[in-house]
């Protein structure tokens, strides 16, 4: 497969790495993949998995909640996918989630976090406090996105689909934390996925250049002071590495790099590859520390190819800080924008009447109506006025009617107790894939749990084991499917 390498490719990369890693580096392409997933903190402890997991499971050493499978185990042909339970993600990429260093209460942003693989570890970090932040600019992308938030059960995740520049414009140092994972000529992925080889010359390092450094130009404006900022990328090249942060630290006085630990064997940035792509022949002061960022190569983990870097932002405010007022940038193209189509207080009866009925105890968040659809909104998230705004919160349900219908992604946000009418399938239960597919179920009264004197009939949370896949509705003996077509095992 390495003849499959663009001729420009090789050249640069046996010029940077030298003779010897570079066949060292091409015998990776011969070599076997690394396959991940990441166990879901919202959902359950990383060793309940590993008890649960009917297959085996292996530590990513950088990476606490991170595990290898072996590609026969097929873990996204499992109902515990369908539980959010874990994520599918290739073992290099958890690592910048892991350097950004999230807490419960931090107020975080992942500004290019389509399809979520990121979103959703930084949802596991802050174990529903404080507030995430998902944008992508790519509508189809942003789907994709919103998907993943809702499967994981994400309760304190706002999705936008938007321009980093908008985004800066009203949300000056509005977090603490901020990831830009960032669209690049993905040279790391070359050995996974042989599109992306296709792919290079289309997404030029000169292109991606361009883009990089305007996003973190807006990010960097999004920063609070003493806030961090992870930049990571999965392609190899030093101008959208080293050379891409050197030019950060040059226009950005008020940022450093926080020196990230070479283990597991990551190498350190190389300050002296900026300095050659400058035609220099020793780095400067800003290419130096450069040399706190780490570089996963495939021929030296297990694990394709990443490039991340930690930067901190001074806790006073820097005067010279360029000040991101661009408010006449169009909106990201696509879907109109979502904007509260509604001014006046909506009547909320339905839905409280709902939680009463079937829920156990209240739910976070603020009721937000978006149209005839009703979010929870995380305390404190940001203002959303004027902005593409995907999903301002959990998505609860709709209210239509005088009813309100609840929605898929309320129940994968529940957990077992939290419904007051639970079906709990065991997993190697052939019901479970049949609710999956969609079908209608036979279920003997005596099946269901029902707590706080209701009757059997109305909504049930259908469970394997513990863990929520979605609403039924109960009547005389059949459980109606409430399983969303677009989710359906196929
Ligand atoms: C490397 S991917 C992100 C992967 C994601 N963080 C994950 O872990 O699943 C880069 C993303 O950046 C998005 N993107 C490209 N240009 C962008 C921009 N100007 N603003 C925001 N997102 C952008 C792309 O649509 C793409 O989804």
């Amino acid at each position: 497969m390495d003849n499959h390498l663009p001729e420009a490719f090789r050249m640069k990369m046996r010029l940077l790495l030298g003779e010897e890693e570079y066949q060292a580096y091409l015998a990776s392409f011969g070599q076997e993949r690394y396959y991940g997933l990441r166990s879901n903190p919202l959902k359950l402890a990383a060793e309940e998995l590993l008890e649960l997991a009917p297959y085996r499971l292996a530590p990513v050493p950088w990476c606490p909640t991170g595990y290898y499978y072996e590609e026969s185990a097929r873990p996204g042909k499992h109902p515990y996918y369908h539980a959010g339970m874990y994520y599918i993600q290739e073992p290099s990429a958890m690592i910048p989630a892991e350097l950004l260093d999230v807490q419960p209460g931090d107020r975080v942003l992942d500004l290019c976090a389509a399809p979520g693989g990121k979103t959703t570890q930084l949802a596991g970090k802050l174990q529903g406090q404080g507030w995430l932040v998902a944008n992508d600019n790519s509508l189809d992308r942003v789907k994709a996105l919103t998907k993943n938030v809702e499967l994981a059960g994400i309760r304190n995740a706002m999705v936008t689909h938007e321009t980093p520049d908008r985004l800066a414009a009203r949300w000056p140092e509005a977090f603490n934390k901020i990831l830009v994972d960032a669209p690049c000529s993905g040279e790391g992925m070359f050995r996974k996925d042989e599109d992306m080889i296709r792919q290079w010359e289309k997404h030029s390092v000169a292109v991606c250049m361009g883009m990089q450094a305007e996003i973190l130009r807006d990010a960097a404006a999004m920063l609070a002071p003493g806030g961090r900022l992870v930049y990571s990328t999965c392609t190899f090249s030093p101008e959208e590495n080293e050379s891409m942060i050197a030019e950060f630290l040059r226009q950005h006085t008020g940022f450093r790099v926080v020196p990230a630990p070479a283990a597991h064997g990551f190498v350190p940035g190389r300050p002296d590859w900026a300095a050659q792509t400058r035609g220099a022949d020793t780095p400067d002061e800003a290419e130096e520390q450069t040399a706190g960022a780490v570089r996963l190569w495939p021929h030296r983990i297990k694990g394709e190819g990443h490039f991340a870097v930690v930067l901190e932002k001074d806790a006073t405010p820097v005067a010279s800080e360029p000040e991101p007022v661009r408010l006449e940038s169009k909106p990201a193209k696509g879907r109109k924008g979502s904007a509260p189509a509604r001014t006046t207080a909506p009547d909320l009866t339905p839905w409280e009447q709902f939680v009463k009925d079937n829920l156990t105890q209240p739910l976070p968040g603020t009721p937000v109506m978006f149209g005839e659809r009703l979010y929870l909104a995380a305390a404190g998230s940001p203002p959303v006025a004027e902005l593409k705004i995907y999903r301002p919160g959990w998505y609860a349900g709709e209210l239509k009617r005088g009813r309100f219908e609840p929605s898929h992604a309320l129940a994968m946000g529940l957990s077992r107790g939290d419904a007051r009418r639970v079906l709990a399938l065991p997993q190697d239960s052939s019901r479970v894939i049949r609710y999956l597919k969609g079908e209608t179920l036979e279920v003997a009264e005596a099946e269901l749990e029902c707590s706080g004197g209701v009757s059997s009939k109305g909504y049930v949370l259908v469970c394997v084991d513990r863990f929520p896949l979605g609403w039924g509705k109960w009547n005389q003996g059949m459980l109606k499917n409430e399983y969303p077509a677009g989710w359906r095992w196929v």
